[in-house]
């Protein structure tokens, strides 16, 4: 089995302009005018740029217990669409994967339904809501690539630490939710103007920032591979720096909405803006770009939350919390960090693709030879209005909904097959 791409601008440390002939799965030729076996399919990427497949360690695909929202199969697809080849999935599911035979039945759902790489974090506690750590060894032998209570935060420090411990015992990291209850006190959008404006409960920074410092000493003290999902504040950002400085193993990500928008964006009371954790302040959307130029902030994951219409009804008293993501993450991001000239592409490509299959072990991020084919071809150039018919996710919650963005996937390749085609080249 043999795939030919010809013409292809590659992008990355490794940037050429040639060919890439893959042979079962597996990049085994780079460079010009490589000859085509007589089996091979052939894509012509007409010297579009051609990327290291991306990869997203935070997505919600709901199935099983909420396939109205998403399933496997749409979420997997929806992530093709928008370029990646890789995810991680969360398990706030029902049932939860807390145990070796409901994590087993999802890990190979996972499989059969997905045409691109879809790994999975198993829970840290049991059901979620629990204070009872589940066991990590069984969960990593059954598959699991981390653990993460994700929509829940830890709430009690003994908690965290017992599962701390645990995941370092079996060498996996601990994907973190980072939210205090208590100081939460029930706010539904960040304090400041809007929730003012809309007479709405607030959320406090440090809902996220104390728990985090509270994480980073259990970390330090337990050398895990602390992950800080969705970082969104500036304390927060200082509080990482500082403690990758003492050396202290966390990676943190931030995702394109917190890095676009902060709650001065919001301009109605709509909930395609209510997520968790809130939009932030200006200060706070800035102190997340200076965390990803200096290393602090190690990547961007979407956080692809799909809702139905009917959950994200009303206004942002009673909608649920999150906004999708996969389908939109590389253009909003491509248009407005790197084509306004803040950032590289090989910086974008950094932290959607090489970084994060870093920090979660991954076979991906680079493209070379040896290397699994997962590829995403994009024209660079493609402008175009964001639209929510042209998605394959159930999940239409999207605050993005009609921005003008450049770069348009043509092709998403994983292990070599094609899992997404634009029809519209
Ligand atoms: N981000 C959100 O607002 N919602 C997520 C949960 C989460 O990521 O915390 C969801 O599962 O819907
Ligand atoms: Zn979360
Ligand atoms: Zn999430």
């Amino acid at each position: 089995m043999h795939t030919l791409i010809k013409n292809a601008k590659v992008m990355g440390p490794q940037s050429f302009t040639g060919d890439i002939l893959i042979a079962d799965g597996k990049i085994s030729a780079l460079g010009r005018h490589l000859f085509a076996p007589a089996d091979a399919t052939i894509i012509d990427a007409k010297n579009n740029a051609v990327l290291p497949g991306l990869v997203d360690v935070h997505v919600h695909f709901r199935e099983p217990g909420f396939d109205q929202k998403e399933t496997i199969k749409t979420g997997a697809a929806a992530a093709a669409h928008g370029g990646f080849t890789t995810v991680v999935a969360m398990p706030n599911l029902d049932p939860v994967p807390d145990n070796v035979i409901d994590l087993r039945q999802l890990i190979k759902k996972n499989h059969s339904d997905a045409k691109i790489h879809v790994e999975q974090f198993a829970a840290i506690t049991k059901g979620l809501h629990s204070n009872d750590v589940a066991d990590y060894q069984a969960l990593k032998d059954a598959g699991a690539l981390g653990f993460s209570n994700d929509g829940v935060g830890i709430q009690d420090a003994a908690t965290m630490y017992q599962a701390m411990q645990a995941a370092a015992r079996v060498d996996a990291p601990i994907v973190a939710h980072i939210q205090d209850d208590g100081l939460m006190a029930g706010g539904v959008i960040s304090t400041g103007t809007k929730a003012q404006a809309f007479g709405l409960p607030g959320i406090n920074h440090v809902s996220e920032s104390a728990q985090l410092a509270r994480d980073l000493t259990l970390a330090e003290a337990t050398g895990v591979h602390y992950h800080a999902c969705h970082v969104s504040t500036k304390q927060s950002v200082e509080l990482i720096r500082d403690a990758k400085a003492r050396g202290v193993n966390v990676t943190a990500e931030a995702t394109p909405h917190h890095l676009l928008l902060d709650y001065e964006h919001i301009p109605a009371n709509d909930p395609n803006y209510k997520m968790n954790p809130p939009l932030r302040a200006e200060m706070d959307r800035l102190a997340l770009l200076d965390g990803l130029e200096d290393g602090t902030i190690d990547m961007i994951a979407t956080d692809h939350a799909p809702h139905t219409a009917e959950d994200k009804a009303g206004d942002f008293s009673t909608a649920a919390f999150g906004i999708v993501g996969s389908e939109t993450a590389f253009a909003l991001l491509y248009t407005s960090l790197v084509k306004s000239g803040r950032f590289t592409l090989d910086q974008l490509i950094q932290w959607m693709s090489t970084n994060p299959a870093k920090a979660f072990g991954l076979p991906a991020g680079t493209i070379g030879i040896g290397q699994p084919a997962d590829l995403t071809i994009i024209d660079l150039n493609k402008q175009y209005k964001i639209d929510a018919n042209t998605w394959l996710s159930k999940g239409k919650n999207s605050p993005f909904i009609g921005r003008e963005v450049s770069g348009q996937v043509l092709y998403t390749l994983a292990d070599g097959q094609i899992a997404y085609e634009e029809e519209n080249k």
